[in-house]
């Protein structure tokens, strides 16, 4: 690949797309156009709100870009790559789709066809996703090095196999949820106790973000939370109500379920 500012079209205009586009808008490195599948509203929101160039067809600009990316549901893939397949040449196809690694975008793109997968989470809005990401058999280092230099502007990143990344979707793809549902329920009791819901929510954002810090750190969840946990105290006796309920289990089931959905 060559050339320094390089032309990335998003097809698909949703959450992840715009999460995506907030981390990179600032980056010079790159040119973003976006479309969409004709919701004109979102496609206008988009424009107004990152200042990047909306388009009605992805044909319009396929042959000036320079990497593709899907930022559409999984079940789309399937009819969208057959009608791309026809436009691309040498262009770097990236999914963002829960499901569709680079064996399945091969399979549907001409021979030689450079793609990746990437598996970020909305925080790349803020720079700050965990990215995982693979590539396929047809990308070489520059490919590589532009998959990383956008990952780099949306958060950290970290290779992984295909496989890996089917497993590890819910890690980190769909956990942040989790963690949000936990927050939520937080928020909740802290604003019965009578502060307002903006002292819960800095409360509880500041308390998450300290304990992120603290693992960063180095040291295991579990000695962290023998070192909240007094023996005899009050967080014991919080925490003894998590493994009477079987919160790992419970943890455990909830990414299965992932699992089975993105095999469907
Ligand atoms: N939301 C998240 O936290 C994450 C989402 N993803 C993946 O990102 C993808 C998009 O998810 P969201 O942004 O959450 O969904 P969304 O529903 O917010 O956005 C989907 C977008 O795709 C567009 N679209 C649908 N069919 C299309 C077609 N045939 N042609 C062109 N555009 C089409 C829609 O208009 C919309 O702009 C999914 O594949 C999902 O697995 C991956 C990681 C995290
Ligand atoms: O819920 C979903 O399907 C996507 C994939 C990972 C996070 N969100």
């Amino acid at each position: 690949m060559s050339s320094t500012i390089k032309r990335i079209l998003f097809i698909g205009a949703g959450r992840m797309a715009q999460a995506i586009i907030s981390g990179l808008k600032n980056q010079s490195d790159f040119q973003i156009s976006v479309t969409n599948n004709g919701n004109d509203q979102r496609l206008n929101y988009v424009r107004d709100t990152f200042d990047v160039e909306v388009i009605e067809s992805w044909r319009e600009e396929i042959e000036t870009t320079d990497v593709v990316v899907l930022a559409m549901p999984p079940e789309v893939h399937d009819s969208l790559l057959n009608e791309l397949a026809k436009f691309i040449d040498k262009h770097l196809i990236v999914t963002v789709a829960a499901g569709i690694g680079p064996t399945y975008l091969e399979e549907s793109l001409p021979d030689g066809t450079p793609v990746a997968w990437m598996m970020p989470n909305t925080a790349a809005q803020v720079g700050q996703s965990m990215t995982l990401y693979t590539c396929g058999k047809h990308t070489d280092s520059s490919h590589e090095e532009l998959l990383q230099k956008m990952l780099s502007g949306i958060g950290s990143y970290e290779k992984v196999t295909e496989e890996q990344i089917h497993e590890l979707t819910p890690i980190t793809g769909s956990a942040p949820a989790f963690i949000y549902k936990m927050a939520e329920a937080l928020v909740n009791n802290a604003v019965d106790s009578g502060i307002s819901e903006q002292q819960a929510r800095k409360l509880v954002s500041e308390m998450i973000g300290g304990a992120a810090s603290m693992l960063k750190n180095g040291e295991s969840p579990k000695e962290l939370a023998e070192q909240v946990a007094s023996p005899g105290g009050v967080t014991a006796a919080g925490l003894k109500v998590f493994d009477e309920n079987n919160f790992e289990s419970l943890i455990n089931n909830a990414i299965k379920a992932c699992h089975q959905r993105a095999e469907k």
